[in-house]
Formats: C-alpha cells, structure tokens, sequence
C-alpha cells in the first residue's frame, strides 16, 4: 500500500513526502517540475515520475504498479497576482489537471484524496477567526479554482465513493529541521522569503504591498503556519481515511494568531540581525485584508496540534534554509 504524492518536488509536497517517509509509509512522486525542484526528490530518496498529471495512462499505470491506496495532491499553480493576470491559466492547471487525475483514480479504484486546498476559498472574511463553516467568497481566480475543486469533491464522494479530505492552509512558511529542503519558488512572491533575501543581500528592499488596510498598521494581516506542521496534518489525515472515517471534509490550518506585514518583517530584522529595507508599494491585486484560521477543528477531529506555531521560531527556521542554501535548489 503506497501514497502517491503530486507536485512532491515542490515547497509543501516535499516535506510532506518527508514526513511520510519518517513515519514508515511507501511514498511515489508524481510531480513535472514546472515549479518544483529535482534536488528536492534526490533529497527525499523515493520513486520519482517526471511526469504531468493530466497523463492519465500513465497514472493509472504507477497506481497499479505501487499499489496506490491514497493520493495527496499538491500539484497547482498558485500565486494570487499571477492568477488575476492570467486566470485560465489556474483554470486549466488547477481544475482541468485535477480532473483528470480525479478520472484516473475513479478508473483505478484509489478510493482516498487529500487536497491542497486555502484560506484564499474563503476570500474577504466576515470575521477572524474564520471556521470551515463560514461564507467561501474568493477575491482571486487561483482562490476559485481551489473552492471549484472542493465542490468536484464533494460531488464525486457522492456519484463515486472517493473520500477527501480538503486542507485549507493558511501561509505556510519555514523549512525541514534537517534534511536540505525549503522554500525556493521562482520567481520568489511569497513575503517571508522575499524579506530573507534582503536580509542577505539578494534584494535592496522588500516592498510593502498596500499600508491602507483597515488593520491595526495598514498592512494584510497573515496566518504563518510551519510546513513541517502542515506536513503532519497531511499524515493525520492519511490515518483519518484509512481508518474509515473522512468523506468530504474541509479543514483550516492555521496558528490561529495575525501577522501584520510590518511585523513580519519586524520579527526578521530580530532573527536576522540585519536592517532589512522595507518601501511602501501600492496593493497587490486580490489581497483581503485580513486572513487567520480557528484551527480547532482539525484540533479536535485529526488529534493535530503545531509543534512550532510561534513566527519567531518560523522565520528562523525558513533563516537557517536561506542561509545554508543561498540560491535554493541552484540551477
Ligand atoms: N505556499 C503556501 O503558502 C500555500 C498556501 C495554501 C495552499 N497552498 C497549496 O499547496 C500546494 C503546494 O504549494 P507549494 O507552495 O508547495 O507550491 P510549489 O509550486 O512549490 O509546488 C507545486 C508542485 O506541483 C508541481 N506541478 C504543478 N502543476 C503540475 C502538473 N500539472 N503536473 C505535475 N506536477 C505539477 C510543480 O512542479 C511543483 O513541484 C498548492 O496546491 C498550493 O495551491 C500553498
Ligand atoms: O513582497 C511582498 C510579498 C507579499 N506581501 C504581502 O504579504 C502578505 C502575504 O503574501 P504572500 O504572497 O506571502 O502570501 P499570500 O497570502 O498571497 O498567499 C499564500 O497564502 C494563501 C493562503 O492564505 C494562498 O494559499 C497562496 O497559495 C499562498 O501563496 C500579503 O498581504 C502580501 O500582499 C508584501 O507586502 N510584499
């Protein structure tokens, strides 16, 4: 019995394939490097198939091979900005891909799915802390296609008997304690990198995106959440499925605390020691304000409790890969 795991060479899938792997699962990578990294697989030491998952053949194949009984399925494109400027682009590598892989697994009777989904479902919050049962809303494309994919779920539990469980990460951020794996998108968006590169030196200044907010200093206010946290919701859930239990269910994951912008970058001037330059900018398209979890569901319902949920030791731990690791995975 194996878990597939798409889109492992990248940022989260690696480290949740070494999550797996430390805990004595099977695990088979499936991922076309279109973002992600081969350095990572090398690092991870488990099957790989280059390989794009709309070729549904060939899926089939390896879930036979391997013994397929569980998919996680990270592989998407998922940048805010780039899903306003180009949104079919998110439309067919987000839904589309995600049906054929959905196609596949039907055909092949792998009966369990645990999907990347995001705060970004529920768009401009109501209220903070945001529970799965409040209003989905998404302010940007990429937000859409994740909350289209959560319906395409929850209608194939009911037409096929394929059982998901939906993760909606908040931001995820930090890297593996030990093994040389991290964060290296290209070209790099997400803040907190953004803010380790002009601590070493890679960018003169980190600018912030929109200080108009209505939050407490102007700027978005963020969930952080460790990856290697993220990682073991994602084994819990794994254990929830074949257990039994799981249909169709949605969990937020979130420390359940708000970072603004200015005090990201505050705490990574402390961890970093450096000045870090920081330039007001106008807003990012499709940015709400203000996004923070109540995790107490997946709590109470996967028994998962963040082991380093404080930004401190977050930021510091995305330092130490940034630091070993300058220019990431390299060419
Ligand atoms: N990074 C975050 O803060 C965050 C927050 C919420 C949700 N997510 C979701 O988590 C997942 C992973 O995010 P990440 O930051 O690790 O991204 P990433 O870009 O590092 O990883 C995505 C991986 O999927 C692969 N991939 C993309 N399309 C593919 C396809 N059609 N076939 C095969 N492989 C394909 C890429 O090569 C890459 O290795 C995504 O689904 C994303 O939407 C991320
Ligand atoms: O150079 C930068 C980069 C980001 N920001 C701001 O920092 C905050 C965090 O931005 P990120 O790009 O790091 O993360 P997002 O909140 O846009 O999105 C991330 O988390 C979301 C869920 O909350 C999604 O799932 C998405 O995949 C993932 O990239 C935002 O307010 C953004 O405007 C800046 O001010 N300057």
């Amino acid at each position: 019995m194996s878990v597939l795991v798409t889109g492992g060479a990248g940022y989260i899938g690696s480290h949740t394939v070494a999550e797996l792997v430390a805990h004595g699962e099977e695990v088979v990578v499936v991922d076309n490097l279109s973002t992600g990294h081969s350095g990572a697989i090398y690092a991870l030491g488990v099957p790989f198939y280059h390989m794009d998952i709309r070729e549904t053949e060939r899926l089939r194949e390896i879930f036979s091979r391997h013994a397929v009984d569980t998919v996680v399925h990270f592989a998407a494109n998922s940048l805010v900005g780039e899903s306003v400027q180009d949104p079919l682009k998110y439309y067919e590598n987000n839904v589309a891909a995600t049906g054929r892989l959905l196609e596949a697994m039907v055909e092949s009777g792998v009966q369990n799915i645990v999907f990347s989904s995001t705060a970004a479902v529920y768009g401009e919050p109501a209220r903070v802390p945001i529970a799965e049962t409040d209003a989905t809303s998404p302010t940007n494309p990429y937000g859409d296609t994740k909350l289209t994919i959560e319906r395409m779920l929850d209608w194939s539990y009911q037409a096929y008997g394929l059982k998901s469980i939906r993760l909606r990460y908040f931001n995820a951020a930090g890297a593996h304690p030990t093994l040389p794996i991290g964060e290296d998108h290209r070209p790099e968006t997400h803040l907190i990198p953004v803010v380790l590169q002009v601590a070493l030196g890679q960018r003169e200044h980190v600018a912030i995106f929109g200080d108009d907010y209505d939050t407490e200093d102007g700027t978005c206010v963020r969930d952080y959440i460790h990856v290697m946290d993220l990682a073991s919701a994602h084994r819990l859930a794994i254990e929830r499925m074949r257990s039994g239990e799981g249909t169709a269910e949605s969990f937020n994951l979130g420390n359940g605390t708000g970072f603004s912008v200015r005090q990201v970058v505050e705490v990574s001037r402390k961890v970093t020691g450096h000045s870090i330059q920081a330039v007001n900018a106008a807003r990012r398209a499709g940015d709400p304000a203000r996004l923070v979890a109540s995790s107490s569901l997946a709590r109470s319902t996967l028994g998962w409790t963040p082991q380093f949920a404080d930004l401190e030791t977050i930021v510091a731990s995305a330092w130490n890969w940034h630091q070993a690791h300058p220019q990431g995975f390299g060419e």
